[in-house]
């Protein structure tokens, strides 16, 4: 079994919105007395509102409510999450540069962290001294630190100033050497937050190279990005936030793909396709949107959604249309597997949009499930979208928990696809 490197257990932190006064001495006195002592602040409402959509009413934000989840030795985890979606609190608690309000974190090991830029850096120590300072944080000795100093400096790429106190550096010079200081220090755990929203493509690669090798020497990654394809390439594992709560754990894939469903996003019942990743296609035709009758889908309700598919190459008529939905688990296997093939239908695709609608039986319990959209046109694979939606079933489960077993998909649920015109009306 692999072993927990950190344990998050129902973990929260409230920040008050604005250093704002509690409006008395007295109780401002009260409030800066128990900052000092590492206390709760006491006049803290907890409960307060949290809905980053809607104006609160409270001056306090759960930047995390109940987060709990374990991470495994060697992993490489991305955070994924909106803006404000509490990714950067999570790794400063977890990097001990804030407590939390609730709850409790257990790490075996050392952490190094690039967090905010600037974090972690004194402005009026110069850059050699900076990272002494940094080893020293993290119980280094000065000759380990020594042994890693030109790596370092050369790795960060700013040799010429690692005499200047780092208060005359650029933004882009302190990510550098934040970086190759958290990289290259002795840690068993690296936190790295948006490392690559500063710098440039050439860096931007470097960093995530080194944080391959890092990943492959066994040490375990926390890693923060909007560019997901680089969550995806370097991570195994993922966690997807959003207003402060803890909304997807798994495999990275999955995390993805839960993110692009609610992100992307199911606006109401819709879901744009046009930028998911694709399979080996030629995508003359593509999947241009999916529409849900009802999302998420209600437990044991049919399943209605349609396809909309646009075509790239007017001219030309694909016939012998094969088009097919898989819904899998979450191992991907295959439980419900929808196609005209298996219907007798023929379907040709004679105009420049198509709709194809489907109506699929509904036996899965509830939970996360992936879809995969396939279209084939005599034998040439048109578009191929797999594993990246995540369908939604909700309601409570008439088994209770132990119903694992009883309540699967088939291969071949009843199910129907008819084709409907749909002229693009532009
Ligand atoms: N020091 C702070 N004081 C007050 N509120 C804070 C503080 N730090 C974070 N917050 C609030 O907590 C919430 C989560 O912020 P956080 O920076 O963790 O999100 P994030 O997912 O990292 O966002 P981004 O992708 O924009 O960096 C936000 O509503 C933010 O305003």
């Amino acid at each position: 079994m692999s072993e927990k490197i950190i344990e998050i257990e129902n973990l929260s932190k409230l920040y008050r919105l604005g250093d704002i006064g509690t409006g008395s001495l007295k109780n401002d006195v009260q409030r800066w007395w128990a900052k000092l002592r590492g206390k709760e602040d006491p006049f803290m409402k907890v409960g307060a509102e949290n809905d980053r959509s809607k104006k609160g009413q409270s001056d306090y934000v759960w930047s995390l409510k109940d987060i709990s989840f374990s991470i495994n030795k060697g992993d490489a985890l991305g955070i994924i999450g909106k803006n404000g979606a509490g990714k950067s609190t999570l790794l400063k608690l977890l990097s001990r540069v804030t407590a939390p309000t609730q709850g409790q974190i257990k790490i075996k090991g050392r952490v190094a962290s690039l967090l905010e830029v600037g974090t972690g850096f004194h402005p009026d120590l110069t850059g050699l001294e900076n990272i002494f300072l940094n080893g020293a944080i993290m119980g280094m000795t000065k000759s380990e630190i020594k042994a890693k100093l030109e790596e370092i400096v050369e790795f960060s790429g700013i040799a010429a100033y690692i005499d200047t106190p780092i208060k005359r550096y650029s933004t882009g010079m302190r990510v550098r050497l934040g970086f190759a200081v958290a990289a290259h220090l002795d840690s068993e755990i690296l936190i790295v937050d948006e490392v690559l929203a500063v710098g440039d493509s050439v860096f931007q690669k470097k960093c995530i190279d080194k944080m391959t090798k890092v990943r492959s020497e066994g040490r375990t990654i926390l890693f923060v990005s909007h560019q997901l394809s680089a969550v995806k390439s370097l991570c195994k594992t993922g966690v997807v936030l959003e207003n402060g709560k803890l909304r997807f754990q798994g495999d990275i894939d999955g995390a993805l793909a839960y993110y692009a469903t609610t992100n992307n996003s199911i606006k109401g019942q819709e879901l744009k396709l046009g930028d998911l990743d694709r399979h080996q296609s030629v995508g003359q035709i593509k999947f241009e949107r999916i529409v849900f009758e009802n999302y998420p889908v209600n437990f044991g309700e049919t399943i209605k959604f349609k396809l909309i598919l646009q075509t790239q190459d007017h001219e030309t008529l694909f016939s012998d249309i094969d088009m097919a939905v898989n819904i899998n688990d979450r191992n991907k296997s295959c439980i419900v597997h929808c196609a005209n093939k298996f219907l007798g239908k023929n379907f040709s695709h004679t105009d420049d949009q198509m709709e194809y609608h489907f109506e699929i039986e509904n036996n899965l319990k509830p939970g996360y499930y992936y879809m995969t959209l396939f279209l084939r046109s005599k034998d040439v694979i048109q578009d191929w979208i797999e594993d990246q939606i995540i369908l939604e079933i909700q309601g409570s489960n008439p088994y209770g928990y132990h119903s694992n077993g009883l309540i699967q998909g088939n291969v071949l649920p009843g199910f129907n696809i008819s084709q409907v015109n749909s002229k693009v009306l532009l």
